[in-house]
């Protein structure tokens, strides 16, 4: 006889840890399966130990400043209080433990394993099935991906959860992919000794984000010495205890390869075919409120809306309401952030220029260099940055913003508020910005709007 509760939830990532522990701090018998860690990915491979070794990383590129500042710092970088506080801080060892309970003090079961959907309103775990009576979430993220390279697939590379245990920087990295992944590495190993190369396939880095971040973004890591081939096709890999990489007609060689080219899905083992959805697709389609097909919800990087951990416990909270039939606000992305986290930071809310237009929108743009603000001019050196502004010239209000620079993440708030509350431009403009902050560099950027 199948085993009956109210709610499976395949894969405990952000969002389905949420999801699980509202639905079962609700009232519903809950079965949460994972077959990791509870958690996900961005606790124990991605977000925050890789925050952390940023925050190590920018320590040491503050300290280089100095002699253009103060005086002089020696800098003697040690990877060693890096990788102790991810093992011991940020993952306890790479141990569940302690999220686990955490879900099962909200009353849910979990069941360690791979689940799959049987049948509609059915999951396989451990050979047992599981009847799910109201609901089935689906949460199951995403796998580094790997390209078809001769010769990549056997050599030792490493993904992102290989990076993140290193007990030492590498002497010399090869970074496959200068996506936000690449970059937050690449520019980490390099301020730790490493002499890193980034080899991007599209003409520029970070391609989904504004060319003008891109080109910042590229020259505050030439100026660091690293290397980076962009528009370079990468044509063969080897491995004889040095990673060998033919890339654009250029040899490549340096003791350590990572491979940060994207995510990919895996919906066929999931069983999604069972349910009538496309098991070859890359995504699960949902609708407004997270549904996927009768019974099914799905949320996180599997959607596609966006591979971030905020967007998979929006998503959540949006799915448990749902579940339980209590009223509330329609999933919304016009407003989503993003920071990629090297130095300068690069942060986005809404559209860019180019996807604006692409959605049909008639838009006026601006763009402000930090370095022409007041505060740009007292910060000196690592003052470099920008902020680009998109609006919908019918409607007058943002539909979209970008800002490079020292704590971009931080001043994206404010036009995320902006974008996110259609607060026309105006009224935008008529604002009191604090002098001399970063964020005053906003108001440069309307007037020229
Ligand atoms: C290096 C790196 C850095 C990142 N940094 C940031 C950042 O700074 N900020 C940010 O917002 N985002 C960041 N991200 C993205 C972020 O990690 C993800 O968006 C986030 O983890 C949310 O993913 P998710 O909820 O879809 O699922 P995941 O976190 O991927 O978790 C899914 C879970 O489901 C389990 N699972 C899958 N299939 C099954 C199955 N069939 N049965 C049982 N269990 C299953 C998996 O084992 C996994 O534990 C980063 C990503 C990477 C790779
Ligand atoms: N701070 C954050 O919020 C944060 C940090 C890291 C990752 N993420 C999320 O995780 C997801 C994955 O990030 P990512 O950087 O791995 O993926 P991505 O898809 O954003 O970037 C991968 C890059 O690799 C390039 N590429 C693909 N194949 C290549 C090849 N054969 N050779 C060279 N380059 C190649 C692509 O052109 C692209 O620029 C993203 O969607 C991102 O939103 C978020």
């Amino acid at each position: 006889m199948p085993d009956e509760v109210d709610v499976v939830v395949i894969g405990m990532g952000p969002g389905g840890e949420d999801v699980a522990s509202r639905l079962a701090t609700a009232g519903l018998s809950v079965v949460g399966i994972e077959s990791r860690l509870v958690g996900g990915e961005c606790p124990y491979f991605a977000c925050i130990p890789t925050k952390m070794m940023v925050r190590a990383a920018d320590a040491l590129g503050e300290a280089r400043r100095v002699s253009e500042l103060a005086g002089s710092a020696e800098v003697a970088p040690d990877w060693g209080p890096v990788a102790t506080r991810i093992r011991d801080e940020a993952t306890t060892g790479w141990d569940d433990t302690i999220a686990a309970e955490r879900f099962e003090s909200t009353g849910g079961r979990l069941v360690r394993g791979t689940g799959r959907i049987s049948a509609p309103g059915e999951v396989s775990v451990n050979g047992r099935t599981l009847r799910a009576r109201r609901a089935i979430v689906l949460n199951p993220g995403t796998e580094p991906a790997v390209p078809p390279i001769e010769g990549l697939a056997q050599t030792p590379y490493w993904t992102n959860r290989d990076a993140v245990s290193v007990q030492k920087a590498p002497g010399s990295l090869i970074v496959l992919g200068g996506g936000p992944v690449g970059l937050e590495f690449a520019q980490v190993f390099a301020r730790f000794g490493s002499r890193v190369t980034v080899v991007e396939a599209q003409p520029h880095l970070l391609p989904a984000a504004e060319p003008e971040a891109a080109e910042v973004i590229t020259e505050r890591l030439q100026a660091e010495r690293l290397t980076v081939l962009a528009g370079a096709n990468v044509e063969r890999v080897s491995h004889d205890g040095t990673f060998r990489v033919s890339a654009g007609g250029t040899e490549l060689a340096a003791d350590q390869l990572l491979v940060a080219t994207g995510r990919r899905t895996d919906l066929a083992t999931l069983g999604v075919g069972e349910i009538g959805l496309d098991e070859q697709a890359r995504t699960i389609e949902v609708d407004d409120r997270m549904r996927a097909a009768r019974g099914v919800w799905a949320i996180g990087d599997v959607t596609g809306k966006g591979a971030f951990t905020h967007n998979s416990v929006y998503q959540a909270r949006i799915a448990a309401a749902d579940i339980l039939g209590e009223p509330g606000p329609v999933a919304d992305y016009r407003a989503m952030p993003s920071v990629t986290f090297t130095d300068p930071e690069v942060a986005a809310v809404g559209y860019t220029a180019a996807q604006a237009a692409e959605a049909g929108l008639r838009t006026r743009t601006a763009t402000t260099r930090l370095q022409d603000s007041a505060r740009g001019f007292i910060h000196k050196t690592g003052n470099e940055g920008l902020i680009k502004l998109v609006a919908d010239a019918d409607h007058d209000v943002l539909v979209g913003a970008t800002v490079v620079g020292p704590g971009a993440g931080e001043i994206l708030g404010a036009l995320a508020v902006a974008v996110h509350a259609e607060v026309p431009v105006d009224l935008l403009g008529q604002m009191i910005f604090a002098y001399p902050t970063f964020h005053r560099a906003i108001e440069s950027a309307l007037a020229e709007l």
